[in-house]
């Protein structure tokens, strides 16, 4: 793991992690003369010295008081700071993920992009402020009480000196294989959370076909491998802890037996044996501190590697490009091949054009590219070789958010979300009258239906429109694009869930609506093919004009 690559990440942060490092520091020299008062106590009361008590014992409880306020005030800074860390990058994240082109979801499961935005964020949030800030403070502390220890009884020397090699050999051998163990266990939890997410959303297809138990056990299957992993996982990090902590009281009973024979030989004064203890009792935390720090980098470091891995996919460049100021909107595909990543070419050297203001109906069987093909003009995909071109520019050379503002697009599959009706007709948009809002849904035949509905337009559709029915989502689909009144419309089979009224009526209205703009319009049903000024087919990825 590249430590500049975890360090940048706190940089936004640095005033309030360095603040946490100071807190922790001030406590960690508090805690480093605190045995020493403790022992000037002890050695004054054992010996009975004439010394003021009092100011001793008050100094004491102050330094003790001093360490409480300083882990309490780190303690909030850290807490905070983390979850000001975690907000941002669970946004720069998710920004970033919406950035990436459509394609690069078709290669990955969806549980694992979530787990990298929950568990993984977490996991190094957490390990940059509680780990990283933890370091300095710890190492100092480790190395302040082995120092004074040394000053106080140079004799300690050696049993010291053993132990250090002995916690280093256990912790590498307890940590040998976390890693590999968190890889599997981050793995197989972004396997469970897809499933979990993808059954769910085709939950009726699973009881049509009842398999309800055959999904549940491939379910539990990958929760019980889960467990398993993390039972060893969490075993390692419980076992190690105690038995470093272990080693480090073997050392501390040691010295208590060297220094307890240099007492009573009179080489070394009681109050220092006392504070001898105190600090070797100070070191068991730094020791146990470290140890586990070895633990969570290991784990830090896949989660480390998964967020930086999504931050290198490149980004869509939705800002630079010529930004078109007025369209007529003749769209050409010129020469266009193209291959989905490991399948055979879809689209074989495709020439056609869309003139300004037209309606192209484009046919072919199921899986003859036509969608693909569709996908090009909002640059889904780019061709493998060929151009598309917008009014005679290439349309690589345009922004793409001003390219994709022009166009309208009734998608196969209708996208939409868990919100009203019309939240879902706007989409966002703030410049929609009700007057164009109705006048859209009056288009796409939408109208009567949403009246009927129990809100009206405020009727809530459920997640992806579940509420609705197919007929319905589509109508609303067609509403969206139309109350955006793009110069262009990309109709993927938008009456393919209409009832035959239904359509006949779309197509009598739509007439009007699609009156000046270019339309490509995907259909196999012969009563919407009637709104097309020429119908091209799609075989075997070439154009045959019909
Ligand atoms: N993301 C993808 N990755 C790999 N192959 C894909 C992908 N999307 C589509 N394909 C393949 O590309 C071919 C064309 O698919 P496309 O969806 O463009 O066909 P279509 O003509 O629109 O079909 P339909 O009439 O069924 O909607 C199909 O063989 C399909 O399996």
């Amino acid at each position: 793991m590249k430590l500049r690559r975890v360090l940048r990440l706190g940089v936004p942060y640095r005033v309030g992690l360095a603040t946490a490092l100071l807190f922790q520091l001030i406590e960690t020299g508090a805690a480093l003369v605190i045995p020493w008062v403790a022992g000037q106590l002890a050695g004054g009361l054992l010996n009975r010295t004439d010394f003021g008590i009092a100011p001793v014992v008050l100094g004491l409880i102050g330094l003790i008081a001093l360490r409480t306020a300083l882990r309490i005030a780190g303690g909030i800074t850290i807490l905070t700071i983390a979850e000001r860390m975690l907000a941002d990058l669970r946004t720069r994240l998710y920004e970033h993920f919406q950035s990436l082109p459509v394609r690069y979801f078709h290669t990955r499961r969806p549980g694992d992009q979530m787990a990298v935005l929950t568990r993984d964020v977490d996991n190094i949030a957490g390990y940059l402020t509680g780990d990283m800030v933890a370091v300095l403070p710890t190492v100092l502390t480790l190395v302040g009480a082995l120092v004074l220890m040394l000053r106080l009884d140079p004799a300690l020397a050696w049993p010291l000196a053993l132990a250090v090699p002995v916690f280093v050999l256990v912790a590498k051998l307890a940590y040998r294989s976390v890693r590999g163990l968190s890889r599997d266990q981050r793995g197989t939890y972004g396997a469970a959370i897809s499933l979990a997410e993808e059954n769910l959303a085709i939950l009726p297809a699973i009881k049509t076909f009842s398999q309800e138990a055959r999904e549940a056990a491939r379910y539990a299957g990958l929760v019980h491998r889960l467990k398993g992993l993390s039972i060893r996982l969490g075993c390692m990090h419980v076992a190690t802890g105690p038995s470093l902590r272990f080693i480090a009281a073997a050392a501390v009973i040691t010295v208590l037996w060297l220094s307890s024979v240099r007492v009573q030989s009179g080489d070394l004064p009681v109050g220092e044996l006392v504070s001898l203890l105190l600090y070797a009792g100070l070191l068991t935390e730094p020791v146990s501190g470290l140890a586990s720090l070895w633990g969570r980098t290991e784990t830090v470091r896949g989660a480390l590697e998964r967020f930086e891995a999504v931050l290198d996919e490149p980004a869509e460049d939705l800002t630079s490009g010529l930004r078109p100021e007025t369209i007529t909107g003749e769209i050409r595909f010129d020469t266009v091949s193209f291959a989905h990543a490991g399948r055979k070419g879809t689209l074989d050297a495709v020439s056609l054009t869309v003139p300004a203001g037209r309606v192209l109906a484009l046919t072919g069987e199921n899986g003859a590219g036509k969608s693909t093909l569709v996908d090009m003009i909002l640059r889904f995909n780019d061709p493998d070789s060929g151009r598309v071109l917008l009014d005679g520019t290439d349309i690589q050379e345009l922004n793409l958010a001003a390219l994709r503002g022009l166009i309208g697009v009734v998608p196969q599959q209708t996208l939409l979300f868990d919100g009203t009706v019309r939240d879902n007709i706007v989409f966002g948009r703030n410049d929609v009258t009700e007057d164009s809002l109705m006048g859209a849904a009056r288009l796409a035949r939408a109208d009567q239906f949403i009246r009927e509905l129990p809100d009206g337009l405020d009727t809530m559709i459920g997640s992806r429109g579940v509420r609705l029915s197919g007929g319905q989502r589509q109508r609303i689909a067609l509403a969206r694009a139309l109350v955006k009144d793009p110069p262009i419309l990309i109709l993927d089979e938008p009456t393919a869930m209409f009832d035959p009224e239904g359509e006949a009526a779309f197509v009598n209205s739509a007439r009007d609506a699609l009156a000046g703009r270019t339309v490509i319009l995907i259909t196999h049903r012969p009563a919407s093919l009637a709104l097309a000024d020429q119908t091209v087919r799609l075989a075997e990825g070439r154009i045959v004009q019909v």
